[in-house]
């Protein structure tokens, strides 16, 4: 990647100069200079478009990248690339395929402080946290490395000495369509599954955070993908409809929004493709007052407040037990104060900057509308202007806690999507499981309770594709992870996204002769 960082210059990123490169890429320096679609094992500059846009440093509010999106020209190109790979792809073994992911797990895990750079300065989030998530990546590589090798059918004995058997195969070339919350960890998600089965991906990530992915682009080509079979197109809405109205795709995994949701849907219908839809939520978390209240405390602000709030699982709608409420709330606002907002690059910010101004308007316009209907500010909920100059004109605001809020108010009905916690209080657990659930989204749900038979008998009740007892946000990627409800189906992580990637051949074989009817 050509990236300039500060005054000294234009820089060609190698590997040795890797680490002094991350050193030197502060807050304000980072540009990109290199084009931003990847096709046929390179960056490419589309040969259409459907418009152009900016992508933003949001710790700064500069832009960092002016990008082409991609037309129909250069979808066709994109899908064209990735259907020859296939081709090939298709025919390697799984231990073949396994070995090239493994490679590029590692190539990742390497790279890590500087990949966690990039997704720091285009979405915001604390470099603290990028390191997760970029561990959470390569540890998604590598788990799909292992599922390749061991990718079989079945066999099933007939009468007769006739059998059957079946095979598991790729689906073709799949569109995966990002959201810009996690961009590094979203094309991941959906890219390793979808080689390990043998597949060939074109991304679309989303127009914000268009930088990291193209990082993932390389490290396969690094790796030895063939060239075309992981491919990225750059664009927005038009981009995206371009991608799942083309005849050769063969499946779309979407994560966004549910009204973006529902357009893929009803398009992906129309072309009979599956569909994985990874969407909003509205999330409950449960305290009951028998719970451990430091790490119910602590699991409340993991619910909340990781990348500024920008988490759709999240569990912001925080029902707190009578007895306990007043404890709890003081805890909570406590630990919410000691939140370090301020430069995401710096080593002790926990909290960065929201991924653009209208977004950080939209938060805070939730938090107005909860004052007029009767909530009450804990803390924060307003803009945080850091005083380092130049960070003044970045997307910040402080966390906030609400409480005094009822079911019919529109920061507990509402994704928001951002760092607002809405405390509610409840009194029993047939009444908590009642309120919890009354919602059309069903994303994941949470609860803090030290009976161990309560919190077995909440969850089977709670509707919600992921549960937490005693704890929240956690996301290895051994574990499914998906939604009910509008919060879409479909899995991403787990054993079971093998079938999601891949479809199930059978083979009835006759070792007799024909028994005819005529
Ligand atoms: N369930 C999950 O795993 C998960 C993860 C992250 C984010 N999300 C959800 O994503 C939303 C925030 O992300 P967002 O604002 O990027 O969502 P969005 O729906 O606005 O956009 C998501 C992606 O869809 C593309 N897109 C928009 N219109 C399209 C169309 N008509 N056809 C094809 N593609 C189109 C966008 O360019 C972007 O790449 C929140 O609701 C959040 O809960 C869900
Ligand atoms: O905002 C997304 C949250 C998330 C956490 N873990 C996973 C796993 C797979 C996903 O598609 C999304 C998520």
């Amino acid at each position: 990647m050509f990236l300039r960082a500060g005054p000294a210059g234009l820089f060609r990123l190698r590997h040795a100069l890797r680490p002094v490169l991350v050193a030197a890429m502060s807050t304000g320096t980072f540009i990109v200079s290199q084009p931003l679609n990847y096709r046929g094992g390179a960056r490419v500059d589309p040969v259409d478009t459907s418009g152009t846009e900016k992508a933003f440093e949001p710790a700064t509010g500069r832009v960092i990248a002016t990008f082409t999106c991609s037309g129909e020209k250069e979808v066709n190109l994109a899908v064209q690339d990735a259907k020859a790979a296939f081709k090939i792809w298709s025919q390697k073994s799984g231990m073949e395929r396994c070995r090239i992911l493994l490679e590029a797990a590692r190539i990742i895990r390497d790279r890590k402080d500087e990949i966690a750079t990039v997704e720091t300065i285009n979405n915001g989030k604390s470099i603290f946290e990028a390191r997760w998530d970029i561990d959470t990546s390569w540890q998604c590589l590598e788990y799909y490395a292992g599922l390749a090798g061991s990718m079989a059918g079945e066999h099933i004995q007939l009468p007769g000495g006739s059998f059957g058997y079946t095979r598991r195969e790729p689906l073709g070339v799949c569109v995966g369509i990002g959201a810009w919350n996690y961009p590094f960890q979203i094309v991941c998600w959906k890219s390793a599954p979808a080689l390990a089965c043998g597949n060939a991906m074109v991304f679309k990530p989303s127009p914000f955070t268009p930088v990291s992915t193209l990082l993932l682009a390389e490290v396969y080509t690094e790796a030895g993908v063939p060239p075309g079979l992981f491919n990225v197109v750059q664009g927005g809405a038009a981009t995206g409809q371009f991608l799942c109205q083309h005849r050769d795709v063969a499946k779309v995994s979407f994560t966004g929004s549910v009204p973006t949701g529902s357009k893929i849907m009803e398009m992906s219908a129309k072309g009979i493709k599956p569909v994985t839809l990874e969407l909003g939520g509205k999330s409950p978390l449960i305290i009951f007052s028998d719970c451990d209240m430091k790490n119910a405390v602590k699991g409340a602000l993991m619910a909340n407040f990781l990348t500024q709030g920008e988490v759709c699982c999240n569990g912001t709608r925080v029902f707190v037990q009578k007895e306990i409420l007043d404890q709890f709330s003081e805890e909570v606002v406590k630990q919410t104060q000691r939140i370090k907002i301020g430069d995401p690059l710096l080593e002790d910010t926990r909290m960065g900057p929201l991924i653009n101004r209208p977004h950080l308007e939209r938060v805070l316009g939730f938090v107005k509308v909860a004052k007029e209907q009767g909530a009450k500010v804990l803390c924060g909920g307003d803009l945080y202007v850091p005083e380092d100059p130049k960070l003044k004109d970045g997307y910040y605001m402080r966390p906030c806690v609400l409480t005094n809020c009822r079911d019919d108010m529109t920061c507990v009905k509402e994704e928001i999507f951002g760092p607002v916690m809405s405390i509610l209080s409840f009194d029993t657990e047939a009444e908590v499981l009642e309120r919890a659930n009354d919602t059309t989204f069903g994303l994941a749900a949470g609860v803090f309770t030290r009976d161990i038979q309560r919190a077995h008998r909440v969850v089977a009740e709670l509707q919600a594709g992921m549960c937490f007892i005693n704890n929240y946000n956690v996301s290895p990627v051994e574990l499914p992870f998906g939604g009910y409800k509008k919060s879409g189906f479909g899995r991403e992580n787990g054993r079971v996204t093998i079938e999601y990637y891949s479809q199930l051949k059978t083979v009835c074989v006759e070792m007799g002769d024909v028994e005819s009817a005529f």
